[in-house]
């Protein structure tokens, strides 16, 4: 029989810094990755450190989701403890940990999206997701308004590659699609715009990670 997750570190509540809109100035590159994080791990940290050199960003907000609208919340990890898990991963200054999506209530990444875009109108935010996600982005409420909203980057994950490129968002989304080799220029193009990166991959999964904390018995 399956024993509940333990959590590995008593969870104080988020602190108002943890969940308050991380500072960005005007003509920042700023990259969004929404993220479970339960538990993070080193495919994460690698979509992270692809992104901010290959799109030459200043910034990447490890945006910590209070919870994916499609997923069962029932053993998700409180955000508190999601929040510290990932700053313990992160030691890159330009990493951001934040659950600032918490406090707003936003349920939606769409609502994210046009929140950030009013409130930030001078920096230059760029969609992360990795390769999965954007296998299953036409699931996502208004995605189409996502994608008209700010450019995608895209990182490959063993397993999703071949499901990206036959999914419904990437089919629609072709013609937009940027080089690789143009990835630098992504945060100043014109939405609908993407691309799909390739390098160092992990198949690390939170799902594994989860599995290995839960021995049966
Ligand atoms: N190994 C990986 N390589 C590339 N992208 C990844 C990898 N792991 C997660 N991601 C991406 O990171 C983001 C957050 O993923 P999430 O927190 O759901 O992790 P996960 O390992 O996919 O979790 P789970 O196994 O519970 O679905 C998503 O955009 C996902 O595509
Ligand atoms: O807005 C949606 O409909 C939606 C549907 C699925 C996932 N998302 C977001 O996608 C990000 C990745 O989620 P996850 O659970 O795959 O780590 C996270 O920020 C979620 O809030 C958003």
């Amino acid at each position: 029989m399956r024993r509940p997750l333990a959590p590995l570190a008593p969870a104080a509540p988020a602190t108002a810094e943890e969940l308050r809109l991380p500072p960005s100035g005007p003509g920042w590159r700023v990259g969004l990755f929404g993220g479970s994080f339960d538990p993070p791990h080193e495919g994460h940290l690698l979509v992270a450190e692809t992104v901010l050199q290959r799109l030459r960003l200043d910034r990447l907000w490890w945006m910590v989701t209070p919870g994916n609208p499609l997923k069962d919340h029932g053993r998700l990890r409180p955000l508190a403890e999601r929040l510290r898990l990932s700053q313990d991963l992160c030691d890159d200054p330009r990493i951001v940990v934040t659950g600032f999506e918490a406090s707003w209530r936003v349920r939606y990444s769409a609502d994210t999206v046009l929140m950030l875009r009013r409130r930030r109108p001078t920096t230059q935010f760029v969609w992360v997701m990795g390769a999965d996600s954007l296998a299953s982005f036409h699931r996502w409420q208004d995605w189409r308004r996502i994608a008209s909203a700010m450019p995608i980057a895209v990182v490959d994950r063993p397993g999703s590659t071949l499901s990206l490129l036959s999914s419904p968002a990437a089919r629609a989304l072709k013609p937009h699609r940027l080089l690789e080799r143009d990835a630098a220029r992504l945060a100043q193009a014109d939405p609908p715009a993407w691309v799909f990166l390739h390098g160092p991959r992990s198949a690390q999964s939170s799902t594994r990670l989860r599995a290995l904390a839960e021995p049966t018995s």
